[in-house]
């Protein structure tokens, strides 16, 4: 079973560069990997191929059996819910306390505020931010915010999540401390991949690590592989 599935995947934009070239591999449920490579590799295209900001020009993503393809019109909002998103700056409303940031996603689900409020909660308590709830991101400091939107991607429990360079505005400590946050993710059954330009950071981790080089999948490193 799985997750999602790159299948002979190939993306060109429309300025005619071809960002992903025949891009094969599979996640498996509650699997977490990296998926690095240099500036312009095409980590961030194959990002959003996954949550529908870009479609594929050729092959297919599947996504449990549901080929992403046909996901058109109103069911793109459905297929989102299934996977959360971690961005570099976080993207957190400033004017909202970090509670209220983390349960708007249930807020626009429609969820009672009591229910809100209970999975609120659980899941900055995960993230070691109980403390913070009332507090305004702009009174967290860089590696705080950046949990506060871990926690916002996962509370609506996705089956996926996927972060875009997630430490890059982090020193070298807290990015070890958030990506080991995100290891610790996968506990839960969610599937975690995460991309980073940061290679040596990355095996450190001690996970599986898909590399790309201009657009083309050049490695599938196995956790056994990095531990030798
Ligand atoms: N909307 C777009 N239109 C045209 N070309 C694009 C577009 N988005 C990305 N590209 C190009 O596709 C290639 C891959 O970009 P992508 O952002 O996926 O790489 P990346 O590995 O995430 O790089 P970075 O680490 O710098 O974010 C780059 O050459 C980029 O310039």
């Amino acid at each position: 079973m799985t997750v999602l599935r790159f299948d002979n995947v190939s993306k060109r934009y429309s300025s005619g560069h071809e960002a992903l070239s025949e891009v094969s591999f599979d996640v498996a449920p509650g699997e977490m990997l990296f998926v690095t490579g240099h500036s312009g590799a095409g980590k961030s295209t194959l990002l959003k191929l996954i949550h529908l900001s870009e479609r594929p020009s050729r092959g297919a993503v599947l996504f449990g059996d549901k080929n992403l393809l046909k996901v058109r019109g109103r069911r793109v909002a459905l297929h989102r819910r299934e996977v959360g998103v971690v961005y570099q700056d976080h993207r957190l409303l400033a004017d909202r306390s970090v509670a209220d940031n983390v349960g708007l996603p249930l807020l626009l689900r429609g969820l009672r505020r009591g229910d809100i409020a209970k999975r609120v909660r659980a899941v900055l308590d995960r993230v070691s931010l109980g403390a913070r709830a009332n507090a305004l991101p702009g009174q967290l400091s860089a590696g705080e915010q950046q949990r506060v939107g871990i926690a916002r991607a996962i509370v609506g429990e996705p089956r996926l999540l996927v972060a875009d360079e997630p430490t890059g505005n982090l020193d070298p400590t807290l990015s070890a401390e958030i990506l080991a946050l995100f290891a610790s993710l996968p506990e839960r059954g969610t599937s975690v991949l995460v991309a980073s330009h940061d290679l040596a950071l990355v095996k450190r981790m001690r996970k599986r690590v898909l590399v790309l080089n201009q657009g083309r999948l050049v490695d599938d490193i196995s956790p056994e592989d990095l531990a030798e």
